[in-house]
Protein backbone atom coordinates (compact mmCIF):
# COMPACT_ATOMS: atom_id res chain seq x y z
CA UNK A 1 0.00 0.00 0.00
CA UNK A 2 1.39 3.47 -0.80
CA UNK A 3 1.55 5.98 1.65
CA UNK A 4 -1.48 7.98 -0.03
CA UNK A 5 -3.38 5.13 0.44
CA UNK A 6 -2.60 5.25 3.92
CA UNK A 7 -3.47 8.39 4.75
CA UNK A 8 -7.03 7.50 2.91
CA UNK A 9 -7.29 4.01 4.80
CA UNK A 10 -10.70 4.86 7.60
CA UNK A 11 -10.03 5.38 11.03
CA UNK A 12 -12.22 2.79 12.92
CA UNK A 13 -14.08 2.83 16.21
CA UNK A 14 -14.66 -0.44 17.76
CA UNK A 15 -17.65 -0.86 20.00
CA UNK A 16 -18.22 -4.61 21.69
CA UNK A 17 -21.13 -6.23 23.36
CA UNK A 18 -19.61 -8.08 26.41
CA UNK A 19 -21.70 -11.39 27.13
CA UNK A 20 -21.28 -14.01 24.83
CA UNK A 21 -18.67 -11.91 22.71
CA UNK A 22 -16.06 -10.83 24.80
CA UNK A 23 -16.46 -13.94 26.65
CA UNK A 24 -18.27 -16.56 26.77
CA UNK A 25 -21.95 -17.33 28.30
CA UNK A 26 -21.51 -18.98 31.45
CA UNK A 27 -24.32 -20.82 33.74
CA UNK A 28 -24.68 -17.84 35.71
CA UNK A 29 -23.81 -13.39 35.29
CA UNK A 30 -21.21 -14.04 38.02
CA UNK A 31 -19.32 -16.94 36.22
CA UNK A 32 -18.18 -15.62 33.73
CA UNK A 33 -14.60 -16.45 32.58
CA UNK A 34 -12.33 -13.55 31.62
CA UNK A 35 -8.73 -14.73 29.96
CA UNK A 36 -6.13 -13.16 31.96
CA UNK A 37 -4.79 -11.49 29.04
CA UNK A 38 -8.22 -9.69 27.56
CA UNK A 39 -7.91 -6.91 29.85
CA UNK A 40 -4.23 -6.26 28.15
CA UNK A 41 -5.28 -6.82 24.77
CA UNK A 42 -8.48 -4.73 24.99
CA UNK A 43 -5.79 -1.92 26.27
CA UNK A 44 -3.09 -2.22 23.49
CA UNK A 45 -5.98 -2.12 21.05
CA UNK A 46 -7.94 0.97 22.51
CA UNK A 47 -4.34 2.59 22.66
CA UNK A 48 -3.91 1.80 18.79
CA UNK A 49 -7.14 3.11 17.95
CA UNK A 50 -6.35 6.58 19.69
CA UNK A 51 -8.69 5.45 22.85
CA UNK A 52 -11.72 5.27 20.51
CA UNK A 53 -13.12 1.35 21.87
CA UNK A 54 -16.11 1.01 23.88
CA UNK A 55 -18.55 -1.69 25.46
CA UNK A 56 -22.17 -1.12 25.24
CA UNK A 57 -23.39 -4.01 27.07
CA UNK A 58 -26.62 -5.15 29.19
CA UNK A 59 -24.34 -5.18 32.36
CA UNK A 60 -23.80 -2.14 34.51
CA UNK A 61 -21.21 -0.33 34.07
CA UNK A 62 -19.44 -1.84 37.32
CA UNK A 63 -19.55 -5.01 36.12
CA UNK A 64 -17.94 -4.56 33.29
CA UNK A 65 -14.99 -2.42 35.24
CA UNK A 66 -14.65 -5.85 37.73
CA UNK A 67 -14.24 -7.83 34.99
CA UNK A 68 -11.87 -6.06 32.94
CA UNK A 69 -9.85 -4.26 35.62
CA UNK A 70 -7.21 -2.67 35.92
CA UNK A 71 -8.75 -1.37 32.52
CA UNK A 72 -11.61 1.60 32.08
CA UNK A 73 -12.82 1.51 29.27
CA UNK A 74 -16.04 3.81 27.99
CA UNK A 75 -18.71 2.17 28.41
CA UNK A 76 -22.66 2.28 28.27
CA UNK A 77 -24.32 -0.25 30.71
CA UNK A 78 -27.94 -1.57 31.35
CA UNK A 79 -28.66 -1.37 27.59
CA UNK A 80 -27.68 2.25 27.09
CA UNK A 81 -29.48 3.20 30.74
CA UNK A 82 -25.83 4.23 32.16
CA UNK A 83 -23.28 5.78 30.34
CA UNK A 84 -19.53 6.43 30.90
CA UNK A 85 -17.74 8.59 28.07
CA UNK A 86 -14.78 8.42 26.65
CA UNK A 87 -13.45 11.57 29.05
CA UNK A 88 -14.42 9.24 32.28
CA UNK A 89 -17.60 11.47 32.96
CA UNK A 90 -20.39 9.34 34.27
CA UNK A 91 -24.15 10.76 32.38
CA UNK A 92 -26.90 11.25 34.81
CA UNK A 93 -28.62 7.91 35.44
CA UNK A 94 -32.85 8.82 34.62
CA UNK A 95 -34.23 8.94 38.38
CA UNK A 96 -37.53 7.88 37.20
CA UNK A 97 -36.26 4.92 35.32
CA UNK A 98 -33.87 3.50 38.22
CA UNK A 99 -37.47 3.64 40.53
CA UNK A 100 -39.12 1.86 37.67
CA UNK A 101 -36.75 -0.87 37.19
CA UNK A 102 -36.98 -1.46 41.04
CA UNK A 103 -40.59 -1.62 40.68
CA UNK A 104 -40.68 -4.46 38.05
CA UNK A 105 -37.95 -6.13 40.16
CA UNK A 106 -39.88 -5.71 43.00
CA UNK A 107 -43.50 -7.13 41.29
CA UNK A 108 -41.57 -10.52 40.08
CA UNK A 109 -39.97 -11.36 43.38
CA UNK A 110 -42.62 -13.67 44.45
CA UNK A 111 -41.71 -15.67 41.64
CA UNK A 112 -38.04 -15.88 42.29
CA UNK A 113 -39.34 -16.81 46.01
CA UNK A 114 -41.04 -19.36 44.27
CA UNK A 115 -38.48 -20.68 42.04
CA UNK A 116 -34.90 -20.25 43.45
CA UNK A 117 -33.30 -21.45 40.66
CA UNK A 118 -34.24 -18.34 39.00
CA UNK A 119 -32.04 -15.38 39.26
CA UNK A 120 -32.91 -11.80 39.62
CA UNK A 121 -30.32 -9.36 38.36
CA UNK A 122 -31.30 -5.17 40.01
CA UNK A 123 -29.27 -2.77 37.86
CA UNK A 124 -29.30 0.96 37.28
CA UNK A 125 -32.03 1.20 35.25
CA UNK A 126 -32.91 -2.07 34.28
CA UNK A 127 -34.07 -5.75 35.39
CA UNK A 128 -32.92 -8.97 34.36
CA UNK A 129 -34.69 -12.16 35.51
CA UNK A 130 -32.50 -15.37 33.86
CA UNK A 131 -34.01 -19.24 33.72
CA UNK A 132 -31.00 -20.59 32.33
CA UNK A 133 -30.69 -22.86 35.14
CA UNK A 134 -34.66 -23.93 34.65
CA UNK A 135 -35.26 -23.57 31.20
CA UNK A 136 -39.02 -24.74 31.43
CA UNK A 137 -39.97 -21.82 33.08
CA UNK A 138 -39.51 -19.48 30.04
CA UNK A 139 -43.19 -18.54 29.35
CA UNK A 140 -43.31 -17.89 33.20
CA UNK A 141 -40.92 -15.70 33.34
CA UNK A 142 -41.95 -13.85 30.21
CA UNK A 143 -45.62 -13.74 31.54
CA UNK A 144 -44.28 -12.17 34.77
CA UNK A 145 -41.69 -9.90 32.93
CA UNK A 146 -44.73 -8.77 31.12
CA UNK A 147 -47.20 -8.25 33.44
CA UNK A 148 -44.56 -6.42 35.61
CA UNK A 149 -43.39 -4.06 32.56
CA UNK A 150 -46.93 -3.32 31.55
CA UNK A 151 -47.44 -1.64 35.09
CA UNK A 152 -45.17 1.02 34.08
CA UNK A 153 -44.63 3.79 32.10
CA UNK A 154 -42.07 3.94 29.17
CA UNK A 155 -40.36 0.78 30.09
CA UNK A 156 -40.36 -2.01 27.74
CA UNK A 157 -39.43 -5.95 27.50
CA UNK A 158 -36.30 -7.47 25.37
CA UNK A 159 -35.69 -11.02 25.16
CA UNK A 160 -31.77 -12.08 25.34
CA UNK A 161 -30.17 -15.51 26.12
CA UNK A 162 -32.13 -17.40 28.82
CA UNK A 163 -33.27 -14.14 30.30
CA UNK A 164 -36.10 -11.36 29.63
CA UNK A 165 -34.88 -8.04 30.46
CA UNK A 166 -36.43 -4.68 31.14
CA UNK A 167 -35.23 -1.55 29.90
CA UNK A 168 -36.15 2.18 29.63
CA UNK A 169 -37.52 2.81 26.20
CA UNK A 170 -36.24 5.81 25.64
CA UNK A 171 -32.37 4.02 25.74
CA UNK A 172 -30.75 0.59 24.10
CA UNK A 173 -27.97 -0.26 22.62
CA UNK A 174 -28.27 1.41 19.38
CA UNK A 175 -28.70 5.30 20.58
CA UNK A 176 -25.95 4.76 22.81
CA UNK A 177 -23.75 3.90 19.60
CA UNK A 178 -25.01 7.65 18.29
CA UNK A 179 -24.27 9.36 21.65
CA UNK A 180 -20.90 8.04 21.45
CA UNK A 181 -20.11 8.82 17.83
CA UNK A 182 -20.63 12.67 18.44
CA UNK A 183 -18.27 12.30 20.78
CA UNK A 184 -14.14 12.49 20.93
CA UNK A 185 -12.46 10.47 20.03
CA UNK A 186 -15.21 8.79 18.10
CA UNK A 187 -16.62 11.53 15.99
CA UNK A 188 -15.51 11.14 12.50
CA UNK A 189 -14.21 7.32 12.89
CA UNK A 190 -16.09 4.41 10.94
CA UNK A 191 -17.73 2.10 13.61
CA UNK A 192 -17.70 -1.31 13.83
CA UNK A 193 -20.01 -2.92 16.35
CA UNK A 194 -19.77 -6.84 17.76
CA UNK A 195 -22.38 -8.57 19.02
CA UNK A 196 -24.31 -12.00 19.19
CA UNK A 197 -27.68 -11.30 20.67
CA UNK A 198 -31.17 -9.88 19.24
CA UNK A 199 -30.25 -6.59 21.61
CA UNK A 200 -27.58 -6.43 19.58
CA UNK A 201 -29.68 -5.46 16.92
CA UNK A 202 -30.30 -1.55 17.03
CA UNK A 203 -26.20 -1.41 17.68
CA UNK A 204 -26.07 -2.95 14.18
CA UNK A 205 -28.35 -0.57 12.57
CA UNK A 206 -26.73 2.50 14.19
CA UNK A 207 -23.39 1.40 13.04
CA UNK A 208 -24.39 0.88 9.78
CA UNK A 209 -26.45 4.05 9.16
CA UNK A 210 -23.09 5.85 10.37
CA UNK A 211 -21.22 3.93 7.44
CA UNK A 212 -19.71 1.39 9.58
CA UNK A 213 -20.47 -2.35 9.84
CA UNK A 214 -22.46 -4.89 12.16
CA UNK A 215 -20.90 -8.16 13.19
CA UNK A 216 -22.93 -10.57 14.48
CA UNK A 217 -21.15 -13.35 16.00
CA UNK A 218 -22.90 -16.72 15.86
CA UNK A 219 -26.35 -17.65 13.79
CA UNK A 220 -29.96 -16.43 13.60
CA UNK A 221 -31.72 -13.37 11.86
CA UNK A 222 -29.75 -10.05 12.24
CA UNK A 223 -29.40 -6.79 10.40
CA UNK A 224 -25.81 -6.85 10.33
CA UNK A 225 -23.77 -6.95 7.25
CA UNK A 226 -21.06 -9.18 8.62
CA UNK A 227 -20.83 -12.78 10.44
CA UNK A 228 -18.34 -13.85 12.90
CA UNK A 229 -17.80 -17.93 14.30
CA UNK A 230 -17.35 -17.48 17.57
CA UNK A 231 -15.62 -15.66 20.91
CA UNK A 232 -11.89 -16.72 19.87
CA UNK A 233 -12.20 -15.02 16.23
CA UNK A 234 -13.26 -11.36 17.93
CA UNK A 235 -10.23 -11.64 19.98
CA UNK A 236 -8.04 -12.22 16.80
CA UNK A 237 -10.31 -9.86 14.98
CA UNK A 238 -9.71 -6.56 17.45
CA UNK A 239 -6.05 -7.38 17.58
CA UNK A 240 -6.12 -7.36 13.90
CA UNK A 241 -8.07 -4.14 13.39
CA UNK A 242 -5.04 -2.62 16.49
CA UNK A 243 -2.43 -3.58 14.61
CA UNK A 244 -3.62 -2.36 11.17
CA UNK A 245 -4.10 1.08 13.48
CA UNK A 246 -0.91 0.88 14.49
CA UNK A 247 0.66 0.00 10.97
CA UNK A 248 -1.04 2.65 9.04
CA UNK A 249 0.23 5.25 12.41
CA UNK A 250 4.08 4.30 11.38
CA UNK A 251 3.66 4.65 7.60
O1 LIG B 1 -25.22 -7.01 26.36
P1 LIG B 1 -24.38 -8.12 26.88
O2 LIG B 1 -23.00 -7.69 27.28
O3 LIG B 1 -24.37 -9.32 25.99
O4 LIG B 1 -25.10 -8.57 28.23
C1 LIG B 1 -26.39 -9.23 28.12
C2 LIG B 1 -26.72 -9.87 29.45
O5 LIG B 1 -25.62 -10.73 29.77
C3 LIG B 1 -25.66 -11.42 31.00
O6 LIG B 1 -26.56 -12.50 30.89
C4 LIG B 1 -26.17 -13.44 29.91
O7 LIG B 1 -24.87 -13.95 30.23
C5 LIG B 1 -24.83 -14.77 31.46
C6 LIG B 1 -23.37 -15.15 31.67
O8 LIG B 1 -22.84 -15.79 30.55
C7 LIG B 1 -25.73 -15.98 31.27
O9 LIG B 1 -25.70 -16.79 32.45
C8 LIG B 1 -27.15 -15.50 30.97
O10 LIG B 1 -27.97 -16.63 30.69
C9 LIG B 1 -27.16 -14.57 29.75
O11 LIG B 1 -28.46 -14.03 29.55
C10 LIG B 1 -25.98 -10.50 32.15
O12 LIG B 1 -26.22 -11.24 33.29
C11 LIG B 1 -27.11 -9.53 31.86
O13 LIG B 1 -27.18 -8.54 32.86
C12 LIG B 1 -26.84 -8.82 30.53
O14 LIG B 1 -27.88 -7.91 30.23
Amino acid sequence: MSQLDHAAAPQLAIFTDFDGTLVEIAETPDSVRVPDDLPEQLERAARELDSAFAVITGREIADIDRFLAPLQLPVAGAHGAQRRRADGVLEQVDEAAVRSADEIAHAVEPLVMTHPNLILERKEGSVALHFRQEPELGDTVRSAMEEAVNGVTDFTLIPGKMVFEARPAFVGKGSALRAFMQEEPFAGRTPIFIGDDFTDEDAFVAAQELGGVGIKLGEGDTAARMRIANVASVYALIQGLGDIAARDRVH
